[in-house]
């Protein structure tokens, strides 16, 4: 069987060094090229860390889908670039595996129309980590008998996007079991604006930036006398590897766009 040919973009970020290494050491995959904001003309083990691993970078991502023959995207960049990589990932016949966050409903509605115009898989997960998915899935079974749910979610504080992919996955997830309401007194005020988070729904989400973290969420449930808090913690981005793997050998078999692994882990 012919190996996964494999572009990953944003190599040199967190996400990307883990991908260049999962995709580097994994037998049935091979890396073509490497799409970055710079060192175009490079080669990937000319830069520090990536000894070893001569595959050319480029910084125009058409550019690298007409020099190389490439069955799948790894997009792991910035929120600014994911549709953008998408839609040039499409028009070179490429199925995009997209962690990148920072897409709206809106976004997904168009890139899956296009996939499914052209019957390529395309896979936009916001967030990799097996047990994440189990956190989101348990989440919106609770939902269904408690109702008021808040979501607490903390990041490393290089993150651009607030709230987080995941935080906004939860919650449309649980949106889909619950009736939309208002939570908390219906006559509270905000005496410092933001002070009961952003609303999904009557749903309220508080994003938490400091160094030290990398990603966790938690999700509060409130019932008469009892509270139930479902958390996950990512601890180390080798996390996110086994699913970026499992997306990849799932595009590969499917003909529309998939937004959230928990389609895939069934
Ligand atoms: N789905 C999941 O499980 C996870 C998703 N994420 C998401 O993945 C994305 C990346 O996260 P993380 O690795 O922490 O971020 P980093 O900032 O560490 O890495 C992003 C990398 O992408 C590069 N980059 C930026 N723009 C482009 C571009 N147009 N083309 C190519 N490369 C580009 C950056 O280069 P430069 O620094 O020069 O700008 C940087 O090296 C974020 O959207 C994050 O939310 C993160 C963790 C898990
Ligand atoms: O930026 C991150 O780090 C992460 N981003 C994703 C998100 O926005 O949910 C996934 C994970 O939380 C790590």
């Amino acid at each position: 069987m012919s190996k996964v040919k494999i572009v990953v973009a944003g190599p040199r970020g967190n996400m990307g060094k883990e991908a260049v290494k999962m995709v580097s050491s994994t037998d049935e995959f091979t890396l073509v090229a490497a799409v970055d904001s710079k060192h175009a003309g490079m080669m990937l083990s000319e830069i520090e860390g990536f000894q070893g691993i001569d595959i050319p970078i480029y910084t125009d991502m058409q550019q690298c889908f007409k020099e190389n023959e490439v069955d799948v995207l790894i997009d792991l960049t910035a929120p600014a670039f994911g549709k953008k990589h998408m839609q040039t990932a499409f028009e070179n016949g490429v199925r995009p595996v997209v962690g990148t966050t920072g897409f709206t409903e809106e976004d997904i509605i168009e890139l899956r129309a296009t996939a499914e115009e052209q019957g390529i898989g395309a896979i936009i997960a916001p967030n990799f980590a097996i047990g994440a998915i189990l956190m989101m899935k348990f989440s919106q079974m609770a939902a269904k008998y408690l109702p008021d749910v808040e979501i607490i979610e903390r990041h490393h504080d290089r993150k651009l996007d607030a709230p987080s992919g995941t935080a906004i996955k939860t919650a449309q997830l649980i949106s889909e079991v619950r009736e939309q309401k208002a939570q908390g007194h219906p006559n509270e005020t905000e005496e410092l604006a933001g002070a009961r988070g952003a609303n999904f729904e009557g749903m309220r989400i508080h994003s938490v930036r400091l160094p030290g973290l990398v990603a966790h969420q938690e999700v509060i449930f409130g019932g008469v006398g009892q509270t139930l808090t479902i958390r996950h913690d990512s601890i180390d981005r080798t996390s996110f590897m086994p699913g970026v793997k499992l997306a990849v050998d799932a595009v590969l078999r499917i003909d529309t766009l998939v937004y959230g692994l928990e389609h895939i882990i069934e």
